[in-house]
């Protein structure tokens, strides 16, 4: 089979998450080239030098080795330093809607082409959760050390617990892990910050309550250690289909890639960097997404160790070295809906 006969067999995001994930370069960023026109890098820091994926040489010549072509060049005027490191491009964000957060900051909108996705119902949502079965350990596993497991984790649950292999919560237990309250300020003062009307202005997906009503009960926290990826989904267990998600990242910056409601379409590259945040509501909730790349090289000085730090601390640190950690808080119950008995 021809090489353009195996590239047709796969679809566009699959493409896209290829080209991010490929690590054969060792030492080299992938390249942003082929993307370029698309990508969003939503805190392109004012200063190239304070910037993590700078250093980490994302903008250099040198990690476009998948490129041949020698025709665009915004490097070879680099001076200096920057010759070394190849010049950042200016990459233009400029068909992206900005908007002015209620809390002074800057927001942009990305717009997926999706279509409003269906409520769900209780019953269905149900049905699906009483699909999980629980996690039962192989017996072929062994023991391992705390710092073995800790390369390992995945993901961890706050509030609702999550099973990624089927996409679903455990709601046969009562109570919940309890979802922590100072995370729910954070999430619900983000959400407020959002000037709902301007986001959807067209589009009545229940945001005129969010300001009151949004509250997070569940949180998925995602480990990936460098090499680990997320294949592309759609998060779709939750009652309301349109209530904002809220995603914090920290530590190592990633690639996440946005798509349509369909896998065919092109999907467009996202730097998340350490403190981004990025908010899935309305339509954009059905908008296939995964992160194929974790950017080595890309953690944030103040991530360093210190002497100062607590034992606690120093563990934490030791894990970000070589991780990132995103929390993707949502709410699994609208208001007026509860757990109800589903025995
Ligand atoms: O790691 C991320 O930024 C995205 C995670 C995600 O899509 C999810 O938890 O559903
Ligand atoms: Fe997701």
């Amino acid at each position: 089979m021809s090489e353009s006969d195996k590239t047709t067999q796969y679809t566009a995001f699959r493409l896209a998450e290829k080209h991010f994930k490929n690590r054969a370069s060792r030492d080299k960023l992938p390249s942003l080239r082929k993307y370029q026109d698309t990508l969003v890098d939503l805190s392109r820091p004012h200063r190239q030098e304070d910037d993590p994926l700078w250093h980490a040489g994302w903008w250099s010549p040198l990690n476009d080795a998948d490129v041949k072509s020698a025709s665009w060049m915004p490097w070879t005027f680099g001076k200096g330093k920057e010759r070394d490191k190849g010049e950042r491009p200016e990459l233009s964000i400029s068909e992206l809607k900005e908007i002015q957060l209620k809390d002074g900051k800057v927001g942009w909108i990305v717009e997926p082409e999706t279509e409003p996705g269906s409520v769900i119902g209780y019953e269905e949502i149900v049905a699906r959760n009483k699909s999980w079965t629980g996690d039962i350990p192989s017996d072929k596993l062994k023991e391992k050390t705390v710092s073995q497991l800790m390369g390992e984790i995945r993901w961890a649950n706050l509030g609702w617990v999550y099973q990624w292999s089927t996409k679903s919560y455990d709601l046969s237990r009562e109570i919940p892990i309890p979802f922590p309250p100072e995370l729910a300020k954070i999430c619900r003062k983000v959400s407020a910050s959002v000037p709902w009307a301007e986001v959807w202005p067209a589009h009545s997906c229940g945001w005129e309550t969010w300001e009151e009503d949004y509250a997070p009960d569940t949180g998925i926290v995602n480990f990936y250690q460098e090499g680990q990826t997320l294949m592309a989904h759609v998060d779709r267990s939750e009652l309301d289909p349109a209530r904002p998600l809220v995603s914090l990242s920290l530590g190592h910056s990633a690639i996440l890639l946005l798509g349509t409601t369909s896998r065919q379409d092109p999907p467009r590259p996202i730097v998340l960097r350490s403190g981004d945040c990025l908010i899935m509501s309305g339509n954009g909730r059905q908008a296939y997404h995964g992160v194929p790349r974790i950017l080595e090289g890309t953690l944030p000085s103040h991530f360093g160790p210190l002497e100062t730090d607590t034992d606690s601390m120093a563990a934490i640190k030791r894990f970000i070295s070589s991780a990132r950690i995103n929390i993707n808080a949502r709410q699994v119950f609208p208001p007026g809906f509860q757990r109800r008995d589903i025995t």
